[in-house]
C-alpha cells in the first residue's frame, strides 16, 4: 500500500518488521527503500544487537552533494517523517580514475548503465581502481541533537561483470585480496569484508559502549 505524506515523502509500506527485541527502550527505525541492505544489515547487525532495531521502507528523497552532506540530510529527513530513533544508509561507490564519481550519484549510473556500462566508464583509463562506500548516520530522535555518522570503505577494481545479477553493481566490483566479484562471493564471505560490514560494526560498537554506560 502506499500513501504520500505533507512533505511528498512516499511511504510505501506501514508495515513495521522487529528483528531483534532487546529492550524496552524506544526502537531505532532502519530507514531504507532498498531490501538487499536491509538483509545485509540485519545479518551483519546479528542477534546480539543491545537495542531493538525496526524497519521501515521510507522513499526518501536523493541529495546531492559529499558523501557526509548526503548522508547527514538523509538521516535528518528521516527523523523528520519518522519523529525518533532512525538510522540511515547511503552507499557510494568511487572510481579513482574519475575523483570519487560516480560516488552518492552510483544509483542513477547503475539504473542507466548497469554494471557493464559502469566497466565500460572506465575502458579509457589505466587505472581501475575503486572503492565501495557505505555511511551509516544515526539521529537519536531529539530535537537539537547531532547525526552521527558510522562510515565503511572496501578497497577494490572495477572488472568486467561476472556473478549473479540480485544487487546493483556487486557483479562488477571485485575487492582487493579477492578473485571473485562481490557478487560470486558466498552472502557470509561479503557480508565480513564489505564497505556495510565495516559501517555496521563501527555502528555496533558505539550502541553496545552506550548500553554499558
Ligand atoms: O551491488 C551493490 N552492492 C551493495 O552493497 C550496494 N549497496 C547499495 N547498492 C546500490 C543501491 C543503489 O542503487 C546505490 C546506492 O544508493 P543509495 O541511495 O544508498 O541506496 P537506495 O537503493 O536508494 O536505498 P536507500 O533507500 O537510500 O537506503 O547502490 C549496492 N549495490
Ligand atoms: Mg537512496
Amino acid at each position: 500500500m502506499q500513501r504520500t505524506l505533507s512533505t511528498g515523502v512516499k511511504v510505501y509500506s506501514r508495515i513495521y518488521k522487529r528483528y531483534i527485541m532487546a529492550s524496552t527502550k524506544q526502537p531505532i527505525t532502519l530507514v531504507t527503500g532498498n531490501k538487499k541492505k536491509l538483509e545485509e544489515f540485519v545479518a551483519i547487525l546479528g542477534k546480539d544487537f543491545p537495542y531493538e532495531v525496526i524497519s521501515n521502507d521510507v522513499d526518501l528523497p536523493e541529495y546531492q552533494g559529499e558523501p557526509d552532506e548526503v548522508a547527514r540530510s538523509k538521516c535528518e529527513l528521516a527523523r523528520s517523517q519518522i519523529k525518533g530513533p532512525v538510522i540511515t544508509e547511503d552507499t557510494c561507490l568511487c572510481f579513482n580514475a574519475l575523483g570519487g564519481m560516480p560516488g552518492p550519484y552510483i544509483k542513477w549510473f547503475l539504473a542507466k548503465i548497469g554494471p557493464e556500462g559502469l566497466h565500460k566508464m572506465l575502458k579509457g583509463f589505466e587505472d581501475k581502481t575503486a572503492y565501495a562506500l557505505c555511511t551509516l548516520a544515526y539521529h537519536s530522535g531529539v530535537e537539537g541533537s547531532e547525526v552521527i555518522l558510522f562510515r565503511g570503505q572496501t578497497d577494490g577494481q572495477i572488472v568486467s561483470p561476472k556473478g549473479p545479477r540480485d544487487f546493483g553493481w556487486d557483479p562488477c566490483f571485485q575487492p582487493d585480496k579477492f578473485t571473485q566479484t562481490y557478487a560470486e562471493m558466498p552472502k557470509d564471505v561479503k557480508n565480513t569484508i564489505s564497505h556495510r560490514h565495516k559501517a555496521v560494526t563501527a555502528l555496533r560498537e558505539h550502541f553496545i559502549k552506550l548500553a554499558k554506560s
